[in-house]
């Protein structure tokens, strides 16, 4: 289904009368409009299937790690509605001579990310589709987040990270595997 602008916009102006405020004082007219617009773009992933970015492979032997990594991502915390935002590092060991664009890894991440979202959920969806478009040997998805519902509220704790892991396939059972994409992660 795609995003009722029209919706968000009598949505917003309930909120501005919620607040105390005035929908129609000149500062806030185009504002329904506005945060409808924004809405539609930063949670344009629920119109997408994050694997289908995946579909463009190449044939190419390479059964060993590839890691794209610091991948930059916005999303919206579903439990404020306020962002959460950092970076996600994605490994996989390709299967088959099958390897994806690495570009698209990004813009999985990106259609998995823009929509109301758990930190956890990102990690686990990107590390499936994954799975399911390669059949890779293994995949392991980081994503490192700060989220604004803890930092500008509630609790209050500004600079608090926090890390999430997704493992598929072989890196489950191999330590030493994963303490090298860690080691690149960091390095
Ligand atoms: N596991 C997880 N929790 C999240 C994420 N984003 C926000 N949260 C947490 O969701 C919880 C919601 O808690 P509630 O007690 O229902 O809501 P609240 O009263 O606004 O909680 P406070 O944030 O503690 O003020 C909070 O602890 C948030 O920190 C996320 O991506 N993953
Ligand atoms: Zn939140």
């Amino acid at each position: 289904m795609s995003i009722n602008h029209e919706q968000i916009e009598q949505a917003v102006r309930l909120i501005l009368e919620a607040i105390g405020e005035d929908p129609n004082r000149e500062g806030l007219l185009d504002t329904p409009k506005r945060v409808a617009k924004m809405y539609a773009e930063v949670f344009a992933g629920l119109n997408e299937d994050p694997k289908q970015h995946l579909q463009t492979v190449f044939s190419e032997e390479h059964e060993e790690l590839v890691l794209v990594k610091d991948i930059p991502f916005y999303s919206m915390c579903e439990h404020h509605l306020v962002p959460f935002f950092g970076v996600a590092h994605v490994a996989y060991i390709p299967r088959g001579g099958k390897v994806t664009g690495l570009s698209k890894l990004a813009r999985t991440v990106e259609a998995v990310a823009r929509r109301p979202q758990l930190q956890e959920r990102i990690t686990a969806t990107v590390a499936d589709a994954i799975v399911e478009a390669l059949d890779p040997h293994g995949v392991m998805v980081v994503v490192e987040a700060e989220h604004m519902c803890m930092t500008m509220r509630g609790v209050k704790k500004p600079g608090a990270k926090t890390v999430t892991t997704a493992v598929r396939g072989v890196l489950e059972t191999d330590a030493e595997a994963r303490a090298e994409i860690l080691a690149l992660i960091k390095s």
